[in-house]
């Protein structure tokens, strides 16, 4: 009987994906990585304008404006979430967001600015509309003296309203790197439990220290994240590095786990820029996430250091 030709090497890499094979992917990690990371800089810069051309009117109106946190910072018009409107109230709809796709769905995450205290009201109307029951926060409220994100859910069990929405604190988890909140979140005779996962050492546009806190912590967030498919909202300050690059390892360790033959790190970020920009901002962010995946499929016990 003729035996199957061998699989091709590899599947060819193509301008949007450049997809490795995981036997392969500890190998393709160090030779990237020579040189100073000379070829993990030159892969990151390919990726600099994707999705760039892309509008972003809804963002650039005049009532809008005020709801960006950063001036460069605007969701593209193609994927922004889009709130209820509220009756002919221009720009109504609006908030700093785009769906994201994940291993999941082609619109398994919302993601979102750090809310300011103008849209906090909105960041929770985001949250209740789209039926989510997950927040994934990866910055501190405050880093280095300067505001990253509104305080938006409540210090303890009173319950606090963010317009009609009445958000009230369960229990709450706290571990070295990250809390585990339960939240109460009430809006008219409806109540839903929403689960808020809180990463709360991670530099802004730098990594985790070790780069592996990030692994564990994916780990943590996919075990205790409620199993149905609604979109899990995540968020950072800007909603593009931190919150790129969680959602890529996300991707990654997902696929790993269904046993997948091939990683396309490049792939996954270039189809993230494509919804929202700057998705993984920096080149250590990059690095960060083979990193991890690097540990993983070494065996790493991925616990913290005694
Ligand atoms: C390099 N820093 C930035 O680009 C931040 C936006 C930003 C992006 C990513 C992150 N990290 S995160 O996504 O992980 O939270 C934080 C902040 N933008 C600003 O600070 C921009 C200035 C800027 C910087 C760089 C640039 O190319 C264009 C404009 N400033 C700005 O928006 O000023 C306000 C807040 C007073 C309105």
């Amino acid at each position: 009987m003729r035996r199957r030709p061998a699989p091709a090497p590899s599947t060819p890499a193509t301008c949007t994906s450049r997809p490795v094979r995981v036997q392969d992917f500890i190998d393709h990690y160090r030779l990237m990585s020579a040189d100073s990371d000379f070829r993990f800089s030159e892969e990151f810069e390919e990726l600099k304008h994707v999705g760039r051309e892309q509008p972003c009117t809804a963002a650039d109106l005049p009532c809008n404006r005020p709801k960006n946190r950063f001036t460069n910072i605007l969701p593209y018009d193609h994927s922004r979430y889009k709130l209820q409107p509220v009756d002919d109230e221009e720009g109504s709809d609006y908030i700093n967001a785009n769906y994201v796709p994940g291993h999941n769905s082609p619109r398994e995450f919302i993601v979102t600015q750090g809310p300011l205290h103008c849209t906090r009201d909105d960041f929770w109307r985001m949250c209740w509309e789209s039926g989510s029951r997950a927040i994934v926060m990866l910055t501190r409220c405050v880093e280095k003296g300067r505001e990253k994100c509104d305080r938006y859910w409540p210090y303890d069990t009173r319950p606090v309203y963010y317009g009609d929405i009445a958000v009230t604190a369960l229990n709450e988890s706290r571990y070295p790197d990250w809390t585990i909140t339960e939240l109460m979140v009430c809006r008219g005779a409806e109540q839903r439990v929403l689960k808020h996962f809180h990463f709360t050492t991670w530099p802004d546009f730098g990594v985790p220290d070790p780069p592996t806190t990030l692994a564990r912590f994916v780990r943590a967030f996919r075990e205790r994240c409620p199993a149905d498919a609604r979109p899990v909202v995540v968020h950072c300050s800007a909603g593009v590095g931190r919150s790129g690059t969680f959602i890529t390892l996300d991707r990654a360790l997902q696929q790993l786990a269904a046993h997948a033959e091939y990683l396309d790190i490049f792939g996954m970020v270039y189809s993230m820029r494509r919804e929202r920009v700057w998705m993984v901002q920096t080149e250590q962010q990059y690095i960060c996430i083979h990193q991890c995946l690097v540990a993983v499929l070494e065996g790493q016990d991925l616990q913290p250091p005694p």
